[in-house]
């Protein structure tokens, strides 16, 4: 065998991959005998190995059985060959033509320049060296820039076959010693694998001139038979099938020598697979040539017939007797020979559609193989590290199971393409593999009448139909050398990559970042089950923690949220009922409101029907006329009526006017009786004066003219007197004492009856006032100001209502209006208004000293000066006359009057009248009452009123000038 080694470049950096390791010594004794066995499996050929002469199985002479107990172990063995780096194949003259594969694009020129073949031949970068053992790869010039490496060695290979290497070669050293194995009765298992167009299926199956190892291993089986025939003769089995992709979605098994369904595993045991029975290598050969013509295979870029599936060559065998198979499957035993798809880069091959969704199927199969592989390694290494199912993730390594767990023996072909085109390819297989010559079978002797074929013929669940995803984003990942990825991983095997790949050291460090960082071929579902079975990383675990305790914190500031707001609810509720209950004692009081309006209205129309009677009255007082029955009999009527609709004060009211009546009548009858004698006389005297003599008629003219006077003065003349004296000598009989007298007493009867009107008057203003101020506060509709612009609309004189509406201010404005009025009309009085603002009448053509003074002032200015109605209460009204004071004056009459409404005392009048020298005053207070508190504050708070006249002693009391109700007090004090 030709070996060429690299030549010597001083400035390339070599790289030992796997260098050997002396195996170290143990104390067992044990052991130690058998730790030079397995170390040197490597470096000597197999069949030197297991060509060591062993004790037969006396029952079964043909099963090679350990008489040692101690079963040694023994290292994966591992091969290389490498292709040749042109291809000879004939043409249709039978020439050999060197076809240089694996080029692309392809070039015409470099297949027939000689010149060109010899470059390529000096391009290889893989070189065996001297000890067989290892190779070293040169790295690219293009690459070595990048790779910071001229050339790797790469050692521990059992075998390394140059291009040079033939089948036989392989066959020899490889196979040979597998199918002795399998004749003395042990399993075993021959993959190929290698990138595509690296020469495996070349390896395995071989062609018509170059026969590989499956016809070479058969015809050694087959001659090997019919050397040792025995009573208990072989019987064999063959039985072919692939795995390839379907539509590069999912991996499907096929029978590659029956026309039947697909096949399927179950518990890691092929279902429905048939087995042909083989006689003679002849009859083998052809079925494995027929089931190579049903392979899935296809024209790529690297290989004119590519393999595009995984192909599995099983040969049973099994002792049988005359009457069939002994003991069963018990005593078979099988040899594999797998030709795997080659991995390929999609920027080399440049597959498309489907050409590239299988290769992605079969990089990923590959890759699965070399986990599986790894993990054993790294499982063997360090026993706490578990051994990791990755076989389960591709029917192949499922199948392969027993082998990848290292429970059977195997043998790996690694096949590499020497081309510096194919340095990438080369390293990264070599790289990858390499580390496997370091595992090792312990349990490589099994026992022969072990159930060899136990995987066939079971079905296969569907649960382990494990679809496989391959995408084009996959494909991407393989060829960047991301291995693993886009596989159906368990969680421990991704945890795994992260930690490799990832910033984690541990897997207890990875959190769900990592997690998405393999998002290949991974939904958000798979990767939360992924999170699920991965241990809780610290920071996950932590911002678990976090979670918890915001949603604590939710939840309990939810709960008081909820109780606030519940609270609120029923707060909210009881403000409903209330209000619903305000409303309706508001309807209520607007209804009351509307009536209580309705009767203010009518009570206005009474009130001025009462003035206009008020008028007609005081007109009636001020003409003198006397009270005709009929007068008298309205006045009572209305009196009557007064008092009947006086129901505000009906006590008061009634007792005033029953007194007032009886008075009245007493009254009337009194001066009717004194009026009719009086006239009976006096007409007796005239007769009889007449009679008797004429000569007094100066005396009579002189009573004429007092008569007239008097009449002049008080403007009364009684009807009946006017109309019985139609002579005016009849009246000059009449004493002035007597008439004066009769005046005075009509005068009375007409001014109680004014004041009984008055206080009539007075009793409904407070009432009407007292309601109106009750219900201002709600209503707000009418005050008193409207109520004595009403009454001022009533009388109908402008002037006279500026005037009530200076000086009317609360119930007793009616009174003092008549005052001012009766002061106004009077053409004996002119108007003054002095510095003060304050209005004084005059009796025009008196003097000071003589004549009698009246003085309307008022303590509050705004109440006269402003032409606005003013405030009720406000008004502080005096009456006086301007008459010195010299002399202390001395009350002679107090008088207290209480108001009363709704049978309340709310208005008191004190009356103080009280005489000094020449002068009577008259003061009437006003208070309004509630209780002693409220008096002592109306007094406090000047809130009260009073009147005032002052009159000299020796004059006459003037109607028009004074009230009414202070005349009643005069009267009184007279
Ligand atoms: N050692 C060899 N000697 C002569 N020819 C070889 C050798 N190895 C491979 N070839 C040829 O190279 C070509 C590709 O080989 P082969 O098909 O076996 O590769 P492969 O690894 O199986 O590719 P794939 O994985 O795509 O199936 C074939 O024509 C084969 O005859």
């Amino acid at each position: 065998m030709e070996c060429k080694s690299p030549p010597p470049c001083p400035s390339t950096v070599t790289i030992r991959r796997n260098p050997h390791r002396r195996a170290r010594p143990t104390p067992s004794s044990v052991i130690a005998i058998r730790e030079p066995i397995s170390a040197q499996i490597s470096s000597f050929p197999i069949h030197d190995i297991l060509a060591v002469e062993l004790p037969q199985n006396p029952k079964h002479p043909n099963i090679v059985t350990d008489p040692s107990p101690i079963i040694p172990s023994e290292n994966l063995k591992i091969f290389l060959r490498i292709r040749p780096p042109t291809i000879q194949k004939n043409n249709a003259n039978g020439k050999n033509i060197a076809e240089a594969k694996n080029v692309w694009p392809k070039n015409s020129k470099t297949k027939s320049d000689s010149r060109s073949k010899v470059k390529r031949t000096s391009e290889i970068c893989v070189r065996v060296n001297e000890d067989l053992h290892s190779v070293t790869v040169s790295t690219p010039q293009s690459l070595q820039e990048t790779k910071r490496i001229k050339s790797e060695v790469y050692e521990g290979f059992s075998r390394v076959f140059s291009s040079e290497a033939s089948q036989s070669d392989v066959y020899e050293e490889l196979v040979k010693p597998l199918v002795d194995d399998f004749l003395k009765g042990k399993c075993g298992m021959l993959a190929a694998m290698g990138p595509s167009g690296s020469g495996k299926t070349h390896t395995v199956f071989g062609n018509a001139r170059q026969p590989g190892m499956v016809p070479l291993a058969l015809s050694r089986i087959f001659s090997e038979n019919e050397s040792s025939k025995t009573h208990l003769s072989r019987v064999y089995y063959l039985s072919m099938l692939e795995i390839s992709s379907e539509k590069g979605k999912a991996e499907k098994m096929k029978d590659l020598l029956h026309d039947g369904g697909d096949l399927y595993m179950q518990q890691s045991v092929v279902k429905s697979l048939q087995e042909v029975v083989v006689c003679d290598s002849q009859q083998a050969e052809s079925l494995v040539a027929r089931g190579m013509l049903k392979r899935a295979t296809a024209t790529t870029n690297s290989n004119n017939q590519s393999s595009r599936s995984q192909c599995i060559i099983n040969i049973r065998s099994a002792f049988k007797n005359g009457d069939g198979e002994v003991d069963g499957n018990a005593t078979s035993t099988m040899l594999t020979i797998v030709d795997l798809a080659g991995a390929e880069r999609e920027k080399k091959t440049g597959n498309q559609g489907a050409r590239l969704l299988e290769s992605n199927f079969i990089n990923n199969t590959s890759m699965v193989f070399s986990l599986c592989l790894r993990s054993l390694l790294e499982h063997q290494k360090n026993r706490n590290k578990p051994l990791q199912k990755h076989y389960k993730n591709s029917l192949l390594t499922k199948y392969m199971q027993d082998y990848l767990e290292g429970k059977k023996r195997m043998m790996l072909i690694l096949t590499v393409k020497p081309g510096i085109e194919d340095y990438l390819d080369t390293s990264f297989l070599l790289r990858q593999a390499a580390p496997f010559t370091k595992i090792k079978f312990k349990s490589l002797e099994e026992p022969v009448n072990s159930n060899g074929n136990k995987r066939f013929n079971q079905p296969l669940p569907r649960a382990e139909q494990k679809r496989m995803k391959i995408s084009h984003s996959e494909a991407s990942m393989i060829d960047e050398g991301n291995i693993g990825k886009g596989l159906q991983l368990t969680a421990q095997e991704v945890a795994e990559i992260v930690v490799e790949k990832g910033p984690c050291k541990n897997i207890e460090d990875i959190g769900d970042e990592n997690l998405t960082e393999i998002p290949v071929l991974y939904d958000s579902s798979t990767l939360l089950e992924i999170r699920k079975k991965l241990p809780p990383s610290k920071d996950h675990a932590k911002h678990k923690a976090d979670k918890n305790r915001q949603y604590q914190i939710m939840q309990g500031l939810s709960k008081a949220l909820w109780t606030v707001l519940k609270q609120y609810k029923e707060k909210l509720e009881g403000l409903k009922t209330e209000n619903l209950h305000l409303r309706n004692s508001l309807t209520n009081e607007k209804s009351r409101n509307l009536d209580l309006e309705t009767e203010l209205s009518s009570e206005k129309m009474r009130l001025s029907d009462l003035e206009k009677e008020l008028e007609e009255l005081k007109a009636q007082c001020a003409s003198g006329k006397s009270l005709t029955d009929v007068e008298e009999q309205e006045m009572r009527t209305q009196c009557t009526c007064i008092e009947d609709s006086t129901d505000v004060f009906p006590v008061a009211s009634h007792d005033v006017s029953s007194n007032i009546s009886q008075y009245e009548k007493s009254e009337l009858e009194e001066v009717n009786s004194e009026v009719s004698s009086y006239y009976l006389k006096e007409l007796e005297q005239t007769e009889n004066e007449e009679n008797n003599d004429l000569q007094v008629r100066d005396g009579s003219a002189s009573f004429g003219s007092s008569s007239d006077g008097l009449k002049e003065h008080y403007h009364l003349e009684p009807e009946g007197l006017s109309e019985s004296n139609g002579d005016d000598q009849d009246v000059k009989g009449l004493k002035d004492t007597d008439k004066e007298d009769m005046n005075s007493r009509s005068e009375d009867l007409s001014v109680s009856t004014d004041d009984y009107q008055h206080f009539s008057c007075l009793e409904d203003l407070s009432r009407v006032d007292s309601q109106i101020s009750s219900q201002s506060t709600s209503t707000g509709l009418y005050t008193s100001h409207n109520c004595e612009q009403d009454a001022a609309k009533n009388v109908g004189d402008e002037k006279k209502l500026e005037s009530e509406s200076e000086t009317v201010s609360d119930r007793s404005s009616l009174l003092i209006s008549l005052e001012c009025e009766s002061v106004n009309d009077s053409p004996d009085y002119e108007d003054l208004i002095d510095v003060n603002g304050n209005l004084t009448q005059i009796k025009k053509g008196a003097t000071d000293e003589e004549d009698k003074v009246v003085s309307v002032s008022a303590h509050s200015p705004n109440s006269l000066q402003s032409s606005k109605s003013p405030q009720k209460d406000d008004t502080c009204f005096h009456v006086e006359e301007e008459q010195p004071n010299n002399e202390e004056d001395k009350t002679i009459l107090s008088l207290c009057l209480p108001l009363c409404s709704w049978g309340i005392v709310s208005r008191i009048f004190f009356c103080s009248i009280s005489q000094g020298k020449g002068v009577t005053v008259v003061t009437i207070y006003s208070f309004h009452f509630m209780n002693t508190l409220s008096l002592l504050l109306n007094i406090f708070m000047n809130d009260s009123f009073e009147r005032t006249a002052r009159v000299k002693n020796d004059d006459t009391l003037d109607n028009s000038s004074l009230s009414p109700f202070i005349l009643l007090l005069y009267s009184q004090l007279e």
